[in-house]
């Protein structure tokens, strides 16, 4: 089970939350363990989340399906490790490269709606939502910007109107039940929010396909394809936990090996041209499977970071000496100047990332996450079995605020991330982006998309609230958000010299 001896240290390993959710009564025999910090050990996540064989999500995630279908989120087995090896290429550092100028001049673009603004109160996490949407349609989905219109924002509606339907489903009996939720409004509703969702992605995944099409029928075949970029790409075997967890006893994921076999990629490599690709020379992705992940794709690469966002900048609005310490940051790197910002400038971008990784911390986009182990799994010490067939909850919420573990947990705190801090810490004590085989396919994407999103907004505006944490309304949703509204101030900073 790859338990390393040293995180065996206490005999009272788990006194796991033994809990008969309400769900129960459909799930006969399921029992839903709720593992939290508080009564258990980080070693259990670590069981759970770095192992090789707890790869399935809970039944809960069935309620994605008529929006992801059989998707990369919510699929198990062979579908899923196939489309994790398609797919996490498209992610390589290298890829991610070539996305910066579109991350740069849509946060110009930003910059230039949220103008409007200035000297106002108001919500800014709408504005992070249509922005991740436009960024999302040119680089994972290489659309042209030209194309695009208010689609973008009408989706990012929809999709929030979807997840609080999932969410309702989870904890309401009348809508757990397919026979009885076919005839409830929720149900109607959702079909109209399917409706924007799908009436997008489709498009897309049309018009890819056709411009595909008409390229191959005039003899040209993007290269290099998609097959060499595989074969160019040694075949990680960090799928496996054990593996992964000799190479970082904090364990990495495929994603850190990739970049470490770097392909030398320069060609702006959509996502979805790979899966195009794919599916024309080698082995078949139907266009159903590629419609799959390319829903998958949009909803996790855009309700999370939106979140993430709007919540790093409510934080920056109301830590003011934070908020400074930023914008010095940035002016040592680019002085009066307005240029974009290069690869190289995230680089240096030291105490903005800890500000976004502080961020993740406190809020969490995704506060939850839960798998369904496929065989018995025992801990070692006290002898305690979790059956199989049971439903681990983990709660990274609540694992991001344990005080033996963060001291003063709830300050917001961008020091907690020093590297002498957090080469101290269990990699599982911090998971916004979950760990192990099934972690988040878009970390370094949401990660340098952030960066330059974030300099971008602090280099322009003054962030200001009158606000305190106290006040933030957490909704704990599919996607933590604050029921309250992002609520925040801008003003304009100086202007500076081109
Ligand atoms: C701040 C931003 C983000 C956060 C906090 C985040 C968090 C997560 C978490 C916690 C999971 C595991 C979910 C679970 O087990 O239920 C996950 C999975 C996933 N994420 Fe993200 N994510 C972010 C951004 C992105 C982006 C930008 C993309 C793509 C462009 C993306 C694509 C995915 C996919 C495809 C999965 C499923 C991976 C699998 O099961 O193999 N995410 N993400």
């Amino acid at each position: 089970m790859g338990v390393e001896p040293m995180y065996i240290e206490h005999p009272w390993i788990y006194s796991i939350g033994l809990m008969l959710t309400p769900f129960v009564v459909g799930g006969l025999g399921l029992l839903a363990y709720y593992i939290y910090w508080k009564n258990s050990r980080l070693y259990i996540m670590e069981i759970i989340l770095n192992s090789n064989v707890h790869l399935q999500k809970s039944d809960e995630y069935r309620y994605f399906k008529p929006w992801l279908g059989d998707g990369l989120l919510i699929s198990s087995g062979e579908k899923w490790r196939n489309h994790r090896k398609i797919i996490a290429p498209a992610f390589h550092q290298n890829v991610l490269k070539t996305f910066v100028n579109i991350f740069n001049s849509n946060s110009r673009a930003v910059i230039e709606r949220l103008a409007k603004e200035e000297g106002k109160v108001f919500d800014v996490h709408e504005y992070m939502s249509e922005v991740t949407v436009d960024i999302l349609l040119e680089t994972a989905m290489g659309t042209e910007r030209a194309t695009q219109n208010h689609d973008g924002f009408e989706y990012a509606m929809a999709v929030m109107k979807m997840c609080d339907i999932i969410h309702r489903r989870t904890y309401r009996v009348d809508l757990r039940y397919d026979p009885l939720f076919y005839f409830t409004k929720t149900k109607r509703d959702q079909e109209k929010y399917l409706g924007t969702i799908h009436g997008l992605t489709s498009k897309v995944f049309r018009d890819k396909k056709r411009n595909f099409q008409k390229s191959l029928s005039e003899g040209h075949m993007p290269k290099p394809s998609f097959e060499e970029i595989i074969a160019n790409t040694k075949n990680s075997e960090t799928t496996n936990g054990s593996t992964a967890s000799k190479l970082y006893k904090g364990l990495r994921d495929d994603l850190d090996e990739q970049d470490e076999n770097d392909v030398g990629e320069k060609r702006r490599l959509a996502f979805l041209d790979l899966m195009i690709e794919l599916s024309h020379v080698g082995p078949k992705l139907s266009d159903e499977e590629i419609k799959e992940e390319v829903d998958t794709i949009m909803f996790e690469g855009h309700d999370t970071t939106a979140a993430g966002s709007s919540f790093c900048l409510c934080l920056m609005a109301i830590h003011k000496d934070v908020q400074e310490k930023v914008y010095q940051e940035q002016k040592a790197i680019f002085g009066d100047s307005d240029r974009f910002a290069t690869f190289a400038d995230t680089v240096e971008m030291k105490y903005l990332e800890r500000v976004i990784l502080e961020s993740l911390r406190l809020y969490p986009p995704v506060p939850i996450i839960a798998r369904k182990v496929n065989e018995d799994v025992k801990i070692v010490t006290g002898g305690h079995v979790i059956p199989k067939g049971t439903t681990v909850v983990v709660g990274t919420y609540v694992v991001h605020r344990r005080p033996e573990i963060y001291p003063n947990p709830t300050v917001f705190n961008p020091d907690n991330f020093l590297p002498e801090k957090t080469q101290n810490r269990h990699y599982y004590s911090y998971i916004p982006f979950s760990a192990g085989p099934r972690s988040c396919v878009g970390r370094k994407f949401a990660m340098l998309k952030l960066k330059v999103l974030l300099s971008t907004i602090v280099r322009n505006f003054h962030l200001k609230s009158n606000l305190t944490e106290e006040d933030f309304q957490l909704q704990g949703d599919i996607i933590l958000k604050r029921a309250d509204g992002f609520r925040l101030e801008i003003e304009p900073r100086k202007k500076v010299a081109q």
